[in-house]
């Protein structure tokens, strides 16, 4: 069955060789083009962490006064309670009867009330609100064949048993029980698991600009597309409008593609969550190359590469043992492992510990994962504690050092908004140190240059009209206005370039790499 939707005019739906369906260009894709917008997916709710922080129509976050960084992106947002349940929060009266009229609040509230104070799961709130919606429309609908279409992988689960099967037994059974108390519609246990593995299959996260995930979102269009662990597309949010935008030219009739999973993982996890959560084996180009960038370690002598599954630095010719260099291997899987477990805990000294472990081994470079992810971690929780000196050295880390090789397109959206960051973080350094610190780096000259190529890449990354090129647009009006720059001036022929490409930014690049390096020092010798 496919979804009765017609994607978008650049792409078309096909079956596919090995994935069931898949969706293809019809025509030269340029880069940073908007493939696909759903201004209204089909669910799109806050997660049980973020119920109390995000409308539950429009996602926006109430604000958070504490935090000046996160100020930068976000206008003012206050929120008030479903006077019905006081479980969902809404930033305005239009948004609250939207989703009381037309999403389905208006089925959930009477249920929600009943089971206060105890919560249901965003899943069993998605699966609610999907058989909601899949039994009150009119049979041959878009909405009802597009659930009708999606993946379920029910006999998947089924086999393959365990705690994912239990839990959505568990879920189906509660949530039908649940459903009783609406004198609407209730359903039965089985109909409601069938939808629960579609929303496991075929849900995405919300994500805020900063890519942090803060829902849950269903849209029958974007769940047709395959993923690629070196994808030719991303998936974004603004608010609760998603989009698919394109990442370098696509080809017509080449598969466009999605990375389901976290880009930062190594090849072995990549797999074994795709194959456990989606259940199919990736034989994408990075996962089916001999060696990919990611997987290549560090001599210790020349700093040069090693290339994976090879013991001999490509430069100077060291040879190191193949047990330095699977005991190194073995340490990063094993701290991955551990960081899994931690879920979203950054706690900082059990993080900073696992950073220094791995680079004591003086194989692991700052790519190697988990590494790029450690210094992630670490900026984020600096940043929320206000230690911006800190953040700021793991932010530069990742900048010199990470996204030139993992995010290799300089408009990737992530690498952008991460720009965007370290140019706001190194703002409050400012303000903490005005005489600068390390080399002493010029801020202004700096933060303009960083400020320039979030800009230039911006309407590739985001679009032009996103509401992060507005914020972007603004912050760069502020910081010419502060540091007296002229519109006109000479460095912005140089927009989207990058610190490096800017001639008189040369001096401060070199310090900036000479501080990570230094930074990198610390990290690999206590
Ligand atoms: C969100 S759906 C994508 C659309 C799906 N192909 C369909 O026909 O409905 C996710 C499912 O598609 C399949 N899939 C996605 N990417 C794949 C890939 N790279 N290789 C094989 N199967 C894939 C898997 O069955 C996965 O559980």
């Amino acid at each position: 069955m496919s979804p009765p939707v017609n994607l978008s005019p650049n792409a078309y739906l096909k079956d596919h060789i090995s994935a069931g369906r898949g969706v293809f260009a019809s025509n030269i894709i340029p880069a940073g083009t908007e493939i696909l917008s759903v201004t209204d997916p089909l669910i799109c709710i806050p997660d049980d962490a973020h119920l109390d922080s995000c409308c539950h129509y429009c996602m926006a976050e109430a604000t958070d006064e504490t935090s000046s960084v996160n100020q930068a992106y976000r206008p003012l947002v206050k929120l008030s309670y479903c006077l019905g349940c006081r479980v969902v929060k809404y930033c305005s009266k239009a948004c609250q009867t939207t989703d009381w009229k037309q999403k389905g609040h208006k089925y959930e509230c009477v249920i929600y009330k009943a089971q206060y104070p105890r919560v249901l799961p965003v899943t069993a709130r998605a699966i609610l609100r999907m058989a909601k919606h899949f039994l009150s429309e009119t049979p041959g609908s878009n909405i009802v064949g597009g659930i009708g279409a999606l993946k379920a992988h029910a006999e998947d689960f089924a086999k393959t048993g365990g705690e994912r099967w239990e839990m959505a037994n568990l879920i189906a059974k509660g949530a039908a029980e649940f459903s009783k108390v609406s004198k609407q519609v209730s359903f039965e246990p089985e109909f409601l698991r069938d939808m629960y593995c579609k929303v496991l299959i075929n849900s995405a996260s919300v994500v805020t600009q900063t890519f942090d995930p803060i829902g849950l979102c269903l849209a029958y269009q974007s769940a047709m597309f395959n993923h690629s662990c070196d994808p030719n597309a991303v998936m974004m949010f603004d608010g609760r409008q998603l989009s698919i935008r394109s990442l370098k030219e696509i080809p017509k009739d080449t598969e466009i593609t999605i990375s389901y999973i976290e880009n930062l993982a190594a090849r072995k996890e990549r797999k074994e969550e795709l194959k456990s959560r989606y259940f199919f084996e990736c034989s994408c180009s990075l996962c089916s190359s001999e060696a990919e960038p990611l997987e290549s370690l560090k001599c210790p002598k020349c700093n040069g590469a090693i290339a994976a599954n090879t013991t001999t630095c490509s430069s100077c010719t060291e040879a190191i043992s193949d047990d330095e260099l699977s005991a190194a291997v073995a340490l990063a899987a094993s701290v991955t492992a551990q960081r899994a477990k931690r879920n979203a805990d950054k706690s900082i000294n059990p993080t900073l510990k696992s950073l220094r472990s791995l680079y004591s081994t003086k194989l692991l470079p700052p790519t190697f994962p988990p590494i790029p992810q450690l210094h992630q971690d670490l900026a984020t929780s600096y940043i929320d504690e206000g230690n911006w000196k800190l953040a700021l050295h793991h932010l530069l880390t990742l900048y010199v050092k990470v996204y030139p090789v993992v995010y290799a397109t300089p408009y990737h959206p992530v690498r952008v908004v991460r720009t965007f960051t370290l140019a706001m973080v190194l703002i409050q350094v400012a303000v903490d140190e005005p005489e600068g610190f390390g080399e002493k780096i010029d801020f202004t000259k700096v933060l303009y240059g960083l400020l320039t190529e979030v800009c230039g890449n911006v309407e590739k990354s985001h679009g032009g009209n996103s509401s992060f090129a507005e914020v972007v647009r603004r912050k760069m009006e502020e910081v010419k206005i502060d540091v007296g720059i002229d519109s006109n001036r000479e460095a912005d022929k140089w927009m989207g370039k990058g610190l490096k490409a800017i001639p008189d930014l040369e001096g401060e690049v070199a310090k900036i790499i000479k501080i990570v390096d230094e930074f990198l020092a610390t990290l690999t010798s206590d």
